[in-house]
């Protein structure tokens, strides 16, 4: 917070997250079947996720793994013991009428982020993070004839609901913060770390639909209860009306439901109105959210212990269990080991497939060509064409060709990206064949120094200028070498050749 004199009347607003992340593993966290999405639906079912009579629960050892380093990686108590409980409700997608899930010993606590947020490094506490069952997934539909992907629409519009249950069962991770955020910029920047984070671990996968949801919680509170170093009194916080905005899948997402939920929270104040304690739902379409119930209460759950997953003795699992290098770490390392900047050692580090093939290029070439090439070229030439690296893992190898052929001097590195590089992506031609087809090719030495000869000697005039001092001569000397040689030599070379010449 920024140390300003609060006005009597200002408001501040303070906002917590529940993030649901979907575990990467092959099979789901109570049963055997698989977790892949692109499958029929409910046919990844089994008694045990379809909650038949009888069925029994027999936890997942890699979702436990998977918890455990998320706990290591936020730095969290995990305690020796932790237990499974039912939160009961009832809804479709719910076919055992409660989720299991962990109440009063979840397997991580007190943990803590840090982020960056326009430029200033802030840290979250993370109250606790938990793993529990996804539900299935409902999908309500209009009658019709078209495609069903079309018909999909709102449960007000909707002629017929479907339950697909091959989502039930998968492992989720709730990561429940404190309410220490004061703007939605800093949640979206908050969530693009956590993400980050997750996939360093290798435990999440982002590009998967709705593998990351989030519920996010806002109240607004009086500027004057923000004491000198940004904290507000739990009493403060537990009084204040908050409402939780459920159904944000994305970063962009949740910044916008959270700036449209305290402008309307702010105007109910500022005219004298009460805020509803109240779970709303956010249209991502309308980028507003609307209410959807009063909030629950914890009594409504009927928590009580699940009977049938004995207690989990886990004090041991932290020292066993290795996490791989963290985005922060690899960054401070990226600077010392290849000497990067700030800017670049963040960019070269906000993926792990971005960093690992940096240090795959790094190893080979120059690491500061290294850089230039991952950091600002492909990220630069991605990034306009809204792409991920993912999305051209496996021509990686020929990127790095493309940069040996910058690193050998066999193209210019002009060429290289404006030409090759820009049509590897559009076409997806291969850079061999694109420097072959264009004639990129640099022209060799000789070639180039018997071009500035011939200038030199078929353009006195301008010789002679060279010679008076006036300065647009040698460009023009450069023009001619460079049309000489069909736009193949590097005009940076061709000036110091021409000039060695003339000055000899
Ligand atoms: N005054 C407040 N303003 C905004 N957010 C708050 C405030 N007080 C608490 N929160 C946030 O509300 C969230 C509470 O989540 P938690 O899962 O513990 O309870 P819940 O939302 O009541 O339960 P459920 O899991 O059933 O949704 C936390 O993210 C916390 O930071
Ligand atoms: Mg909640
Ligand atoms: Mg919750």
């Amino acid at each position: 917070m920024t140390a300003q004199a609060a006005e009597t009347g200002d408001l501040v607003a303070v906002i917590g997250l529940e993030v649901h992340v979907q575990l990467e593993t092959a099979t789901k966290i109570f049963c055997g079947c698989s977790t892949e999405q692109a499958a029929e639906p409910n046919t990844h079912t089994c008694p045990v996720c379809l909650g038949l009579p009888g069925a029994l629960p027999v936890l997942n050892e890699g979702a436990v793994e998977a918890a455990v380093k998320v706990g290591k990686a936020i730095d969290a108590e995990i305690p020796e013991e932790t237990t499974f409980h039912r939160k009961n409700y009832y809804y479709p997608d719910l076919p055992k009428n409660f989720q299991i899930t962990q109440y009063d010993a979840p397997i991580c606590q007190d943990g803590t982020l840090e982020f960056a947020v326009a430029g200033d490094r802030r840290q979250v506490t993370i109250r606790r993070a938990h793993l529990e069952e996804d539900p299935g997934s409902i999908r309500h539909v209009r009658e019709g004839t078209e495609d069903i992907e079309t018909r999909t629409c709102s449960i007000e519009r909707a002629d017929y609901t479907l339950v697909d249950y091959n989502r039930a069962g998968t492992p989720l991770m709730e990561i429940v913060t404190e309410p220490d955020f004061r703007d939605p910029s800093e949640v979206r920047a908050f969530l693009e770390k956590l993400e980050e984070v997750l996939e360093y671990l290798g435990i999440f996968d982002p590009t998967r639909d709705g593998s990351l949801r989030i519920d996010a919680n806002l109240s607004m509170v009086p500027a004057e209860e923000v004491a000198d170093d940004g904290s507000i009194d739990d009493a403060v916080l537990e009084d204040a009306n908050r409402t939780e905005v459920k159904n944000i899948s994305s970063h962009k997402g949740a910044e916008k439901a959270l700036a449209f939920e305290k402008s309307r929270q702010k105007k109910l104040i500022e005219s004298g109105r009460a805020v509803e304690q109240e779970t709303r739902h956010f249209n991502e379409t309308h980028g507003n959210t609307v209410s959807m119930r009063s909030k629950e209460e914890e009594k409504d759950y009927r928590y009580f212990r699940e009977a049938d997953l004995p207690a989990l003795q886990v004090s041991d699992w932290k020292e066993t269990i290795p996490i791989p290098e963290l985005p922060d770490a690899r960054r401070e390392r990226f600077r010392e080991e290849y000497g990067l900047s700030e800017e670049a050692a963040s960019k070269l580090t906000s993926t792990k497939q971005v960093a690992d093939f940096f240090e795959d290029v790094a190893g080979e070439y120059d690491p500061d060509l290294a850089a230039t090439w991952v950091a600002d070229n492909l990220l630069g030439e991605l990034n306009y064409r809204d792409m991920e690296i993912t999305a051209i893992a496996d021509r990686l190898d020929e990127v790095m060709r493309l940069v040996e052929l910058v690193a050998t001097d066999e193209i210019t590195a002009k060429n290289a990206r404006e030409t090759v590089l820009r049509s590897m992506l559009d076409d997806g031609a291969d850079p061999d064949t694109i420097v072959d087809q264009e004639g990129l090719g640099k022209t060799d030495e000789d070639e180039v120094a018997a071009a500035v000869t011939e200038a030199i000697e078929e353009n006195p005039d301008a010789v002679e200028d060279y010679y008076d001092g006036e300065g647009g001569a040698i460009n023009f000397l450069v023009g001619q070498v460079m049309q000489k040689t069909g736009g193949s030599a590097d005009p940076g070379d061709v000036n110091q050749l021409l000039r060695a010449e003339l000055d000899d």
